[in-house]
């Protein structure tokens, strides 16, 4: 479990991590969002101990990172793929990190296996592909077998087969009972692998919850509907408060009244109705109306 509590971190006059207060609970893949320049890299680096809070604090099982003995066999984590010494190899570079961490060397085989890379284990990691690095990564975050995970943008780089690998790879961590931490800015992705979501804008909590909660209290009140006579029902909807605009092939977007009182106002007006569907948010349109306030670097659109 991870646990922040006011966290702030300010870098000069930038105040990148702004009071953030969270738990991250095992048995989930917890989604870390948020747009660029939100804070999400600065938090991971202080919950692993790479950058002090200027204030608050966050602990992993309860302590500090630099309380936590062993820490590689607490936590483990894949920030930037490409920070291994290039003239090393994969098994030397995981080797090197097991006899600091007191981990036994059969334990480097086997995460070498679990990512796929025991063919090119001997080979130089400066030859790698980015995808090749990314596994790589993973396989030093699995070394220690820790509990607690944090994956920066794993999926960067890997092409679908390690997409859907490291998807699966993440869920099934989560359901041994681990804490998985992910940042992506993928939101399909995201939307097949994790089951909660911290969002974050300018430093601040956006949202905590889980994922179909999310989507649910984003897509509330919106409805398709379909009618024999749709402009006379978006008038007769209109006359009841419901805002209404006209979709594709005569399909009616209605807004503000719910599918009960639509069905009930077809009713009452004696309307055949062909369809009326409740409308989900993706988790790309929730994440769009939670952080349109807070996004610090936007490009204009062109003309
Ligand atoms: N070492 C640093 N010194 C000064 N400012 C920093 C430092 N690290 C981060 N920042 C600033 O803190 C803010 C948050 O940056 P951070 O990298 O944590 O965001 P992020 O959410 O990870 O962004 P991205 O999605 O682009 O990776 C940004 O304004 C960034 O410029």
């Amino acid at each position: 479990m991870i646990e922040a509590r006011g966290l702030t971190k300010v870098y000069r006059d930038t105040t990148a991590v702004d009071g953030l207060d969270f738990r991250v609970e095992p048995g989930h893949v917890t989604g870390f969002l948020g747009p660029n320049g939100a804070g999400k890299s600065t938090t991971m680096r202080m919950i692993l101990g790479l950058d002090r809070p200027t204030s608050g604090s966050v602990k992993v099982n309860g302590r500090e990172y630099q309380g936590l003995v062993w820490p590689l066999h607490q936590v483990g984590a894949l920030l930037d793929a490409r920070a291994v010494h290039p003239g090393r190899s994969a098994y030397n570079h995981l080797r090197s990190l097991a006899a600091a961490n007191g981990i036994a060397r059969i334990r480097v085989d086997e995460v070498l296996e679990t990512v796929g890379l025991t063919g090119v284990a001997r080979k130089r990691v400066g030859g790698f592909s980015l995808g090749m690095s990314q596994r790589l990564g993973i396989a030093g975050a699995l070394l220690g077998d820790p509990g607690v995970l944090l994956f920066d943008e794993p999926v960067n780089g890997l092409d679908p087969d390690g997409i859907l690998w490291i998807r699966t790879l993440m869920r099934s961590l989560a359901a041994e009972g681990r804490t998985v931490l992910v940042s992506s800015h993928l939101m399909s992705e995201m939307a097949l692998t994790a089951d909660r979501l911290l969002i974050i804008g300018e430093g601040r909590l956006l949202a905590d919850s889980a994922m179909n909660e999310l989507i649910a209290r984003h897509s509330a009140g919106r409805v398709e509907v379909r009618a024999a006579d749709p402009l006379r029902l978006a008038d007769d909807l209109r006359a009841r408060g419901g805002r209404v605009e006209a979709g594709a092939d005569g399909m009616l977007l209605v807004m503000g009244l719910g599918s009960v009182r639509i069905g009930e106002a077809a009713a009452a007006g004696g309307h055949v109705l062909h369809q009326l569907r409740d409308v989900t948010a993706s988790l790309e349109e929730a994440y769009f109306r939670l952080t349109e306030d807070s996004v610090t670097y936007r490009a204009p659109v062109p003309a």
